[in-house]
């Protein structure tokens, strides 16, 4: 609401020559609202580099209250369901901020017929699992049915992501909110915005960088692959060399590496095998992650690579050393990623009703 007024009132007050009392009002409520977002910003938990100044954790707290109650009692029942909604939500998550920044942009579907493909159906989304939507298009009916037209399904998918973080054993961390629906989704922008599994250090980096964020976050990120899986075609290459008997990739540990070869033969393999990227404890959120990758134990190329590069070496061994360390790191990576490229109100974005249909 708030963002509303701001948006308004600051676009059409250049042109405004007719009335002083409008401009001094506008001058007001800008006033109001500065001191309203850094109230915000004290009150926040979160520590983060960058403040955000467009988004607060009490965003919603007069236009739909229970928001974080309604979002819960889905994403709750959907971890009981499917528990791969998790890991699938929280990937979402990460392909929606990447593209077009946290705006939803990754939820809206290909027009029926249309020649212009929409970001979910990018080559590189399409693994992207229906359990991750689903649960977005769940907790969106249900806030809808309550706060009609008031919340962004890009916020709600950010709400989903740290729900599921926190059902799967990971930290509890206020979500900020604020973000506006992005009207814009096309495949042709997905590729170069999403890291590719046999990515080196410095191309991982480079991306991150991109999106303003760090090495350190590149670090404590990945540290989403404690859970789910991944299919066999996105690290195949390691297990097989083509010339000769050895494995092209000697950084990986004989038994893994045994194991997964059962799972993924080098040809004729199924399409959709999967392998879990956490071996010790796939299906929670914990720093086993990390433990891993110093044990030879990680399954992706740009897994690995973090613990073989000197620059992010020290950083994986401090957070396989202390799971708590890791949990507040995450959460407040989470919020840097959550608010990257935010829109900020009517005039850029739009509150879905439908999160898959843009008209
Ligand atoms: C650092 C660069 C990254 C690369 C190269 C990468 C790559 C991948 C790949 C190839 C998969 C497997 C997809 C499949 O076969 O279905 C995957 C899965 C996954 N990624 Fe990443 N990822 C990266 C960073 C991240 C980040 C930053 C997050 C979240 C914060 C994340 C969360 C996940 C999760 C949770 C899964 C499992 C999804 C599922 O089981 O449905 N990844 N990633
Ligand atoms: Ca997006
Ligand atoms: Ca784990």
């Amino acid at each position: 609401m708030f963002v509303l007024s701001y948006s308004s009132s600051s676009s059409s007050s250049s042109s405004s020559s007719s009335s002083s009392v409008f401009t001094s009002l506008s001058l007001f409520l800008l006033l109001i609202l500065h001191i309203y977002t850094a109230f915000c910003l004290a009150k926040s938990t979160n520590n983060s580099t960058r403040p955000h100044l467009q988004l607060s954790v009490d965003y919603y707290a007069k236009s739909c209250p229970q928001l974080e109650k309604f979002v819960s009692s889905v994403t709750s029942q959907r971890f009981k369901e499917a528990p791969v909604s998790g890991p699938a939500t929280i990937r979402l998550f990460f392909h929606d901020c990447f593209v077009e920044g946290c705006d939803g942009s990754i939820l809206i579907a290909s027009k029926p017929g249309s020649k212009m493909l929409a970001e979910k159906d990018a080559p590189v989304n399409k693994d992207l699992r229906v359990e991750g939507f689903e649960s977005i298009r769940k907790a969106k009916a249900l806030v809808d049915s309550k706060c009609p037209g008031v919340v962004s399904c890009a916020d709600i998918l950010a709400i989903a992501a740290r729900d599921f973080i926190h059902l799967a054993g990971g930290p509890y961390y206020q979500v900020k909110k604020g973000r506006w629906d992005g009207t814009i989704s096309m495949a042709a922008r997905v590729g170069s915005n999403i890291p590719q599994a046999n990515f080196t250090v410095d191309q991982l980096l480079k991306l991150f960088n991109s999106k303003g964020l760090a090495l350190e976050d590149l670090v404590v990120l990945s540290g989403a692959h404690t859970f789910g899986f991944a299919h066999c075609r996105h690290f195949v290459s390691r297990l097989y060399d083509y010339r000769s008997t050895k494995p092209p990739d000697q950084a990986i540990d004989p038994r893994l590496l045994k194991a997964l070869r059962m799972s993924c033969p080098q040809f004729g393999g199924s399409p959709d095998t999967v392998a879990p990227f956490d071996v010790t404890t796939p299906f929670s959120f914990d720093h086993a992650y990390y433990g891993n990758l110093e044990a030879k134990l990680g399954l992706l190329a740009s897994d690995q690579a973090l613990f073989m590069d000197p620059r992010t070496r020290p950083l994986v061994q401090n957070l396989a050393k202390d799971k708590q360390k890791f949990f507040q790191a995450f959460a407040s990576a989470m919020d840097k990623m959550g608010s990257i490229g935010v829109k900020r109100g009517g005039k850029y974005g739009e509150k879905r009703k439908d999160c898959g249909n843009h008209f």
